[in-house]
Order: C-alpha cells, then structure tokens, then sequence
C-alpha cells in the first residue's frame, strides 16, 4: 500500500499586541501555491524542526520580528488536488521588531467577525471555525 506524503506546515495566529481579538492575516504572493489568498504566517516545517520552531524561524524570515509561541490552536489534515499538508496552527505573540514585509504583498489585523471578507486558503477554514468557536 503506496503511504501518503503529507507536507508539514506550521501557522501563526499572531494575537495583535493592543487590540485583543485582532489576529494578523498575511497575502499570498501571486506566483507561490495559493497566490492571492490570505493565510497565517508561517511555512513548512524543516527535518528535524518542532512546529513552533518553524513558526519561530518563518516569522522571523517573512516579517523580521520575534516571537513567543503559546498555546495550540488546533492541528488538522488538508488534501489539496495537488499537495496534502497536516497544518500545526499556534497562538503567537511578537516580542520584538516591528513586521517589515519580506516575503508578502499585504497584511491585516482582522477580527473574527471580518474575517470573512478575506478570501483564505481552504485549509485555514477550519482554524478559521476554531477560532470563531473559541470566541
Ligand atoms: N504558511 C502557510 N501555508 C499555508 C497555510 N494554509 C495553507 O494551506 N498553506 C499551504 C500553502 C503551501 O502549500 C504550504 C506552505 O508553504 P509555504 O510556501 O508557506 O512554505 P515556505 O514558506 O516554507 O515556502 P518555500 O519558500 O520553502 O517554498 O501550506 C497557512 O495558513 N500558512
């Protein structure tokens, strides 16, 4: 029996420092995988790498900030036609820099009640419906 390869990847819900409620989305630049959608920061994780030393690393390479990972979000299994990834989503929280642009196009503070005007990768429903459950 052929076993499947999952990619895994790991997000960021990265909580706003002042506002409580408020979580960064980030823009897909156009020419990657899912270019245009709205995402958690973050990327894949590396041999050898825990998820939230991914995260670590990631935020620090998109947005030039560090950060402190909390809790767990949630942790789910996502086949896309051309990829199936498992996504470690944790909480996370800038402890220094301010987010400098490195790698996407945009990015915005949203709340869980204007998150649906972002068009977000399919897989991030589902910590979209955690979060809003959560709230
Ligand atoms: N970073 C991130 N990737 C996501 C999310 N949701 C989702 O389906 N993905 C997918 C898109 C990609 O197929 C994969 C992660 O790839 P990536 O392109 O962000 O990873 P990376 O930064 O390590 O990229 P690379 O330069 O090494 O190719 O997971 C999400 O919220 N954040």
């Amino acid at each position: 029996m052929k076993t499947e390869q999952l990619l895994q990847v790991a997000a960021g819900v990265i909580l706003h420092p002042m506002h409580p409620g408020k979580f960064l989305l980030s823009k897909r630049p156009m020419d990657r995988h899912l270019g245009g959608l709205w995402e958690f920061a973050g990327g894949k994780i590396e041999a050898d790498e825990t998820p939230e030393r991914a995260i670590i690393r990631e935020l620090k390479e998109e947005f030039d900030v560090e950060v402190t990972v909390n809790k767990k979000v949630t942790h789910h299994i996502y086949h896309y036609p051309e990829v199936s990834l498992e996504l470690h989503t944790f909480e996370v929280v800038i402890t220094s820099g301010d987010i400098k642009l490195l790698e996407h196009d945009e990015i915005s503070w949203v709340t869980i009640d204007d998150v649906d005007k972002y068009p977000i990768a399919p897989s991030n429903k589902m910590i979209i419906d955690y979060l809003r459950i959560k709230h």
